[in-house]
Parts: structure tokens; sequence; C-alpha cells
């Protein structure tokens, strides 16, 4: 490899002036960077300039026009301190320049019959005049052998170079000549320093240094739904989030039709990934907890764990089945009767039992199977009027359907269902749950899920979070849930059977990204497997990928934490880190009365270092803490509080149980013991808390260390 830096103490960390005097092929490369920025000021231009006064649509057609263009004018703006590319690839490949423009999923082959071409890849597609790429996006079919290529299998790449920015200025660059076999691989200065930037504020995007294992997974076509089990900091929810923005340009007409999803598991950690998509010119997916996905009451309780973990077993799917078709009346002894002007027509109770015994063979949804009853109750009304020689249309079927008689009989065999109506009886109603339950939960498991208060009305009923999805499945019985195009779920394991049912619903017919890690379960039903989870998600056909490599703990970091392994998930393997940084673990013991004040003085000492600081402890001595960090005069916010003012604070303080998916540069974690006393699976949520550190991790503690760390 070679390289070359103009700012010789190359570092992405510290924004300095360009060099004066920089080698000639750097020139070359400004240049081109100067050249590529004024064609995507001429794209904006253009797009400014279009004439819409005749687009000749309706008033609507139009008003989507003028926001696609305003959406295109603010996609082509050139963002200052965002480099415009930072890649660039010589190779001769086949279908050139096709696979530089081309949207669709194609493998990019090599053929060495071609001339040397030169693509520049960036964050956003740039051209000339003449339509010829400047730039060419990272999802672009080409880009696929800027990530992929080695010097084994080159892909038809002979100079890879990565670019080096020190803030907006291109400062440095590397190349790796793929072909040349006296070169031998180096570490990539360029990339360890990406890796190495400081996190301030939300999480940004990797495009820049995507490494082949996760382009794997982030080029996974639209039609496959990927599971991906990865260790603390492997890049499992950058490569979830790069998957969406890839799928939507390789298929962007079907998904804008179908819509994607990211699904996370808390608000405070959808507030740390928001920035991502939007940095990579896609504003339009959209994020949710699965709360908020089930939110069709509101919640106002909690369960116990055992009551919790029993409305998320699966066995609830089919008591509520039974609960929803129980108001079926297979054999109704009313036959129906309507009357039109002087005629009277009767259908016996053997042909309505004709009728809802067809209805219910068939594979449809409570609601349109009732539907359908009406139609099918009319036309063997019509059936009646048309064999004593009247000739009745579709008029009159649609009629006799919407009359009294049929309405009345239809409520009386195939009654409406309210799906929250229909769970808080099954939970208020001993006798009810025990006609849907049999067989399937014992007296015992019944009994945990009733309430002991039955409510009043669904308004006022102390919904839990578990009831929410027990709602949410009655909905999809009678009525099926909409599929999305493509669904990212994150931290899956901590999914309950239910919730997985509920997010596979959502993507029933289209595809899934499924991100996880056994070790860090930590809810009383977490997985402890990837079948399950994906069968429960209706996605068997899932391809399991493993993520080994670690970019955000350091090695000594993680080393520490991974003692805790063989407690938590005794078949994973601890994870390789690719970074070191000796010295980056401190464990401090400190005296009882003083680990809040200690704990402050600690985050005092990281904010004096650069980045992003988080202390954190058990939920329940953060008000403690709080109070100890006003009392240094240290400027923070408490994850989880919705406090503006706070928003921009250096020093986050978080409850452990929020920690989940987050990072800082400087962690300070307050007595571990109180962290995994707190809840049942404590020790995987300390698991969490100490991956969570990006440079360094104090650990403060007064009462002695778990005995699985030590
Ligand atoms: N290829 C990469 N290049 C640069 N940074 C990367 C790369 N992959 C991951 N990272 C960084 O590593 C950190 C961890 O990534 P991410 O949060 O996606 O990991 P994760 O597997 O979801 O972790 P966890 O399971 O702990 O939540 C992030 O700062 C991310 O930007």
């Amino acid at each position: 490899m070679s390289a070359y830096a103009a700012d010789p103490s190359f570092d992405a960390r510290t924004p300095a002036s360009p060099a004066p005097d920089p080698d000639p092929a750097l020139a070359a490369e400004r240049a081109h960077l100067d050249a590529s920025r004024a064609a995507l000021r001429r794209m904006r231009e253009d797009t400014e300039a279009l004439d819409l006064t005749d687009v000749g649509g309706n008033e609507v057609s139009n008003k989507l026009v003028h926001s696609l263009i305003q959406d295109r004018i603010a996609a082509l703006a050139d963002l200052a301190d965002t480099p415009l590319f930072f890649g660039r690839i010589d190779g001769r490949f086949a279908d050139a320049p096709e696979v530089a423009t081309g949207t669709a999923p194609v493998e990019v082959a090599a053929d060495p019959s071609r001339p040397l071409e030169r693509f520049w890849i960036g964050r956003r597609h740039v051209h000339d005049n003449h339509g010829d790429p400047m730039v060419v996006d990272w999802r672009a079919p080409v880009s696929r052998s800027f990530y992929r290529a080695t010097r084994i299998d080159p892909l038809g790449v002979e100079l890879r170079r990565r670019f080096g920015w020190t803030g907006g200025t291109l400062t440095a660059f590397e190349d790796e000549h793929l072909t040349d076999a006296a070169e031998h691989d180096a570490k990539s200065v360029i990339l360890a320093a990406e890796i190495e930037r400081p996190r301030v504020g939300p999480m940004r995007d990797i495009v820049a240094t995507i490494q082949p294992e996760q382009d794997e997974i982030v080029r996974a076509d639209l039609g496959e739904t990927v599971c991906v089990q990865g260790a603390p900091g492997t890049g499992k929810t950058a490569v979830g989030l790069h998957r969406v923005a890839w799928l939507l340009y390789a298929h962007r007409e079907r998904l804008h039709r179908s819509g994607t999803l990211v699904v996370g598991p808390n608000r405070s950690f959808l507030d740390y990934i928001q920035q991502v998509l939007p940095a990579l010119g896609e504003v339009e997916v959209g994020q949710t907890t699965v709360e908020d996905l089930v939110a069709r009451v509101p919640v106002k309780a909690a369960d116990s764990p055992e009551a919790g973990r029993l409305k998320g077993d699966a066995r609830m799917a089919e008591v509520l089945r039974r609960a929803v078709w129980s108001g079926v009346v297979d054999a109704p002894a009313e036959s129906l009767l309507v009357v039109r002007g002087s005629r009277r027509w009767r259908v016996p109770s053997y042909d309505v039992e004709e009728v809802v015994a067809g209805l219910r063979s068939r594979d449809v949804r409570y609601g349109a199977a009732r539907d359908m009853l009406h139609q099918r109750l009319a036309h063997a009304v019509l059936v009646q009027m048309e064999r004593a020689g009247e000739s009745p249309d579709d008029r009159v079927q649609d009629s006799v359907a919407r009359s009294r008689p049929v309405r009345d009989l239809v409520n009386a065999v195939w009654p409406a269902v309210d799906p929250a109506k229909l769970v808080m009886r099954l939970l208020s109603d001993a006798e009810f749950l025990a006609a849907c339950a049999d067989g399937v939960l014992t007296a015992d498991e019944q009994a945990l899920i009733l309430w002991t208060k039955p409510a009043r009305g669904v308004g006022s009923a102390k919904w839990t979070a578990a009831d929410a999805v027990l709602v949410d499945e009655a909905a999809d019985l009678v009525a099926r849930t909409p599929s999305l195009g493509h669904v990212v779920v994150d931290e899956a394991q901590d999914l309950s059977a239910m919730q997985c049912r509920a997010v596979g619903r959502r993507c029933s017919t289209g595809s899934a990204t499924v991100l996880g890690d056994i070790a860090q379960g930590t809810t009383p039903w977490a997985a402890t497997d990837w079948p399950t989870t994906l069968r429960h998600l209706g996605r068997t056909d899932a391809r399991l990928a493993e993520l080994t490599r670690g970019f955000r703990v350091p090695r000594e970091i993680l080393d520490f934490a991974s003692r805790l392994l063989p407690h938590i998930a005794p078949g994973l393997a601890p994870a390789s880190s690719v970074r070191e940084a000796p010295g980056s673990l401190a464990v401090h013991t400190v005296d009882p009365q003083a680990v809040d004040k200690a704990a402050a003085d600690e985050a005092s000492d990281l904010l004096k270092l650069e980045g992003s600081v988080g202390l954190i402890a058990a939920d329940a001595q953060i008000p403690a803490l709080a109070a100890a960090l006003r009392d240094a005069g240290l400027r923070h916010r408490i994850l989880g509080d919705d406090d503006p003012e706070a928003e921009a604070a250096r020093l986050s303080l978080v409850p452990a149980s929020l920690a989940k998916g987050l990072e800082f540069d400087h962690i300070a974690v307050a007595e571990p013991t109180a962290i995994v006393e707190a809840e049942p699976q404590g020790l995987r949520r300390l698991y969490v808390v100490l991956t969570r550190a990006v440079s360094t991790l104090a650990v403060v503690h007064s009462r002695p260390l778990p005995p699985e760390l030590e």
C-alpha cells in the first residue's frame, strides 16, 4: 500500500488548514473535487430552473411534483463538512459505465478486455454536462467492488484509493494496487482514523468504511430476510440502516409504494439513530418502537415478569384465535326471512348453517368472512327469486345484503368483534378465558393473566404493554394487517413470541433484517436462539449471518466485559476488536458513602477528554447521581427525560435500562452490582452497559464487583 498525506499529522480528529504544496496526485484529486462540486451546483441549478407552470396534471399531482422537486433540490445540496467522495477505484469492468449509474442489483464482473475506467465513490451521484458520472453513489453496482475487492478476488479493481479528510478538506489518500503481487496488505490509517473519530451527537453513517462482511448484508437483495447475530459494536445497527438505504436505491418505486420501517427498542435509541438515514438522503423510512407499533390501546400499567412472559408466549395466539371465533354460531336455529314488496323469501336454517360452515373453512380473516356472509345470504335469497321466475340484478343482491333481516341474522350468528373489547373480556372473564384457553393454558396460568380488578371500559382499563400486543394480534385476526415492503428490527433478541408475530405480520409479504445479540437479551422472555425467533416472525426462510469484528469497544474493555459471557450466553464466542487502546479500562474502589460523588468526579475528569461522556447506573440510583452532578456543577441530560435545555449537554446520565444500542466515547459505570441486582437478567444488563464505551471505561464501585466479573 502507498499513501500520501498533505497534512503529515493527518488525523481525522483535528481540523487543519490544507497544506500549501500538495503532491501532484493530491492536487489532481482536489481538482476533481472542485469540478464535481461545480457539477453538483449545476445539477441543483438545473433542477431549480425547471419550469413547472405547465406540468399538465391536476392540483394534487402538481403539488406532488412540486414537493418531489423540492426534495430533489434539498438532496442536491453540497454540504461543506460532508466529503463529496471518500474513495476511488480504477478497474476494468463488464458493462461499465452502466454499472455506475444503474440501480438494479446486478453483480459487477471483471472484464480484462475493457479499457481502464475510474470511478469516485461518494454519498450521492454527481454527473457532468454530458451525463457522465463524476461521483458514483455508494449503492451503485460498481461501488460493490470498492467495498469487497481483495487481492485474492480483485473483482476487476486494479487500484483502490481511500481519501482522508481534515475538516472539509481533502488532505490524504492511501492506495492499494490489488493486482500488484509484490504489494502486501497494510493497515489503513484512514480507516483506523474513521473508526477512532470521537462520537459526538447522534449516530453517523459508515458509508466510507463499510467492511466486506458488512457489505454482504447491506446488499442482500429485497427478497431475502437476513438475521444478524453480532456481538456489541460489530455494526449491526449501522448495517441494518445502510441496508434500508441500499434497498431504497435498488428498489425505490416498489418500496415507495409498500413502505419501509425500522423498529428499535426505545425512544432514546431511535433519537440516537434518527440522523443516519436522512444523512444518506433517505427521509421516508418510518422509525418506531414495538410499543408504538401496536399502540391500539393506551398502556397504563406494567405486568409482573411472570405475567408478561406468559402474555408474550406464542400459545396466546391460539387462545386469541379461539376467542375471536368463539362468537360464531355453527348451527343457527333461525332461518332468514326477507320481505320485498308483496313477496316473502325464506332461507331455511340448514342452508344458513351450510353458508356459515363454508365460510369458516376458508382461510380468510374473521371480519372479511363476516362481510362475505352478508353477500352469501343475499345470494341465497336471490337464488330463490330466480327459481320463482324473477330476474334480480346485482343491485337487488346489494340491497338484500344491507337489509335489516340479513344484518340481524349476521349479528346473531357472526357477531362483530372489537379487538380491544375482546381482549378485555378475555382478561376479565374467568369463564370465557377458561373456555378459550382449555388445553392451552393451565388453570394456574389462566389465573396469572386474569386482571384482579375487571375494567369498566376499554378507555379506563389498565392495559399493559403485553396486553397491547394481544389486542394487535386480535385485530389481525379480524382484519389483515397491511404488510410493508421491508422491516428492520433491531435488538430482536428482546422480543417476545407475540411481539415477533406483531412485527412479522407487518412484513408478511415483504422481507426483514433481524438484528440482535443473544448475550444482550434482557427481557424476561428474551430469545435463546435465532431459529425460534425467526419462526415467530414467520421468517423461517431467513439467512443467518454472524458479525464478530467489533468497531466500538477497545480490546481491553471487551475482554473485561466478556468475562460475563460464559454465564450469560455460554454458546457465544467473545468478539474480536479492531481497536487497541491500552489504559482504556480503570476500576476504582471507593467508600460506600462516596459512590455518587466519586462517580460525578469521574464524569468530570472524563469531560476533560474529547467526545461524549455517559454516566451509567442502575435506574434507582439515577436521582442520587443527578444530585451529585448538580452539586459538582456539571451540566448533563438525563436520558429518557424530555429536557430540550439539556439536549446538547456532552454528559449524559443514563439509566442502565436505556443504555442498549447506545455508545459514548467515555463511560463511567457506577456500582455494577446494583445494576446486576436490579433485574432477573441483571448480568446481561451489565454486559450491555460495559460494552457502550468507545475509548474509556471507568468503573466506580464500593460494593464487591459481581463475582462473574472478577
Ligand atoms: N465499518 C465500519 N466503519 C466505521 N465504523 C463502524 C463500522 N461498523 C461499525 N462502526 C461503528 O461502530 C459502532 C458500533 O456500531 P453499531 O452500533 O451499529 O453496533 P451494534 O452491533 O449494533 O452494537 P450493539 O449490539 O452494542 O448495539 C458505531 O459507532 C458504528 O458507527
